[in-house]
């Protein structure tokens, strides 16, 4: 039997974002999203699920709070709906949507929940996409805008802040691949949606040091892990470019003020660059505070000339999978925080790791124990990272509750509660009650 131990004042948490859980679309003044238009769009998302009631928790966000109570969580990472607080994007601000948040906010610190709260998840104001969304540079001033109404309406309570989720689904995932919204397949869209999306992170940060925000700020990179299937070049090669198109692309600017150079070169050949205006480096290198790190697995890569924007493809190694279909590694999630120690110690909080385990209720119960065992590996790893001295300070898992997987629709489960979609009842789910004992003692145990 082992026993990981950790530290006192060690974060541990929950995850979700708006879109994925609020529901009530056309409520409380809310404008619709990217998401609103992508989801109502046919052949987008699975079955044609939309977020329009998802978990209902915005009615229902005093049952999720009781919920993270009985978990015992001390930190619960949520998401702001932009459209809720200025409905068509950068125009009038919506009272409704900042008081629905602060009565949710005041709810998590009534039970002793620090509040992390992500500016953005995803869920862009569909009239800015209207005129280019993240393409259009006027999305930056937005944002900033945004951002500011927040930090002055919630300073005093809210104390951790990110202002991007997973940067990579935003500009490539959305914008190249195109499974998720908008739904472009334009290399050089992507470029200039992740550029845009970090000076609007460098002015944000900035924006939050002049109005002298009580608290910490930092961003979201969802991170690769791979290994190449060989040892030639083109393969590691490939390996190398997945990589760092997920942190290295973002965290390069933010800390060294300069895109990559090999991954630069590698979108440059083709004809692309991101479109760099005048000072726009210097405004995205603002020092932040901690990055919270998104890892769900790592994979085996190799060159395919068709392999996409990368020319890169995954080689299925026949390792166990979860239903999402991703494997099951939690090596990745050691190799990459000691990976992102070029940036420096950096204060690193693992702001989602997870397992889709569609696992359904059998007498009352849902027996996911595959979602136990996938928790346990990762966060030994966790344990590992922090006995080689690396700062990191917390662990959210994805997520509390099944919730709308984006293009994935409801089919994919990733919570530690149940929800049954029609009754939108909530059943803790047997992760729920381990992850409890986890919290409640600091240290988790493992039979080996
Ligand atoms: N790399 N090339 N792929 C080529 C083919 O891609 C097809 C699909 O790709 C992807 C890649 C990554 C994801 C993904 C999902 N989550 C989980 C969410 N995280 C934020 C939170 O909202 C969770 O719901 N994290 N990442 C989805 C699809």
């Amino acid at each position: 039997m082992t026993i990981f131990q950790f530290p006192n004042d060690f974060k541990w948490g929950t995850a979700t974002a708006a879109y994925q859980i609020e529901g009530a679309a056309r409520e409380g003044g809310r404008g619709p999203s990217i998401w609103d238009t992508f989801s109502h769009t046919p052949g987008r998302v699975f079955n044609g699920d939309n977020g329009d009631v998802a978990c209902d928790s915005y009615h229902r966000y005093e049952e999720d709070v009781e919920l993270m109570k009985e978990l015992g969580i001390n930190t619960y990472r949520f998401s702001i709906s932009w459209s809720r607080i200025i409905p068509d994007g950068d125009g009038e601000i919506n009272q409704e949507g900042l008081d629905y948040y602060h009565r949710f906010v005041d709810k998590l610190l009534e039970a002793g929940i620090e509040p992390f709260c992500t500016l953005y998840h995803w869920d862009l104001p569909q009239a800015l996409q209207d005129v280019g969304g993240w393409e259009n540079r006027r999305s930056i001033d937005a944002f900033v805008k945004f951002s500011e109404v927040m930090y002055r309406e919630f300073n005093g309570k809210i104390r951790y802040w990110l202002t991007f989720n997973e940067p990579w689904c935003i500009a490539f995932l959305s914008n190249v691949i195109g499974v998720h919204a908008p739904g472009k397949q334009d290399l050089q869209a992507g470029l200039d949606v992740a550029h845009n999306l970090l000076v609007a992170h460098g002015k944000s940060v900035s924006k939050f040091r002049e109005i002298g925000v009580d608290g910490k700020i930092g961003i979201a990179p969802n991170v690769a892990w791979a290994v190449p299937y060989s040892k030639n070049e083109a393969d590691q090669g490939a390996a190398d470019r997945n990589i760092q198109v997920f942190s290295d692309w973002f965290l390069d600017p933010i800390y060294k003020g300069s895109y990559p150079q090999s991954l630069y070169s590698w979108f440059e050949q083709s004809g692309h660059v991101p479109p760099i205006h005048e000072g726009d480096m210097e405004a995205i290198a603002q020092p932040i505070d901690h990055i919270g790190i998104n890892y769900y697995a790592m994979s085996v890569n190799r060159f395919n000339p068709d392999g996409g924007y990368l020319q890169m493809e995954e080689v299925d190694m026949g390792l166990v999978k979860t239903d999402i279909g991703w494997p099951v590694e939690s090596r990745g999630l050691y190799e990459v925080i000691h990976y992102l120690q070029k940036y420096g110690n950096i204060d690193i909080y693992i702001t989602e790791n997870g397992a889709c385990i569609n696992d359904d209720i059998v007498n009352g119960k849902v027996n996911d124990v595959r979602r136990i065992s996938y928790l346990q590996q990762h966060i030994a790893q966790v344990h590992r990272v922090i006995q080689d001295g690396i700062n990191l300070k917390g662990y959210m898992a994805w997520s509390l509750m099944d919730n709308f997987e984006w293009a994935e629709g409801y089919r994919m489960r990733f919570g530690l509660v149940h929800v049954d979609y029609r009754s939108l009842k909530r059943t803790p789910k047997e992760s729920f009650y381990w992850y409890q004992n986890v919290v409640k003692n600091g240290w988790m145990e493992t039979r080996k």
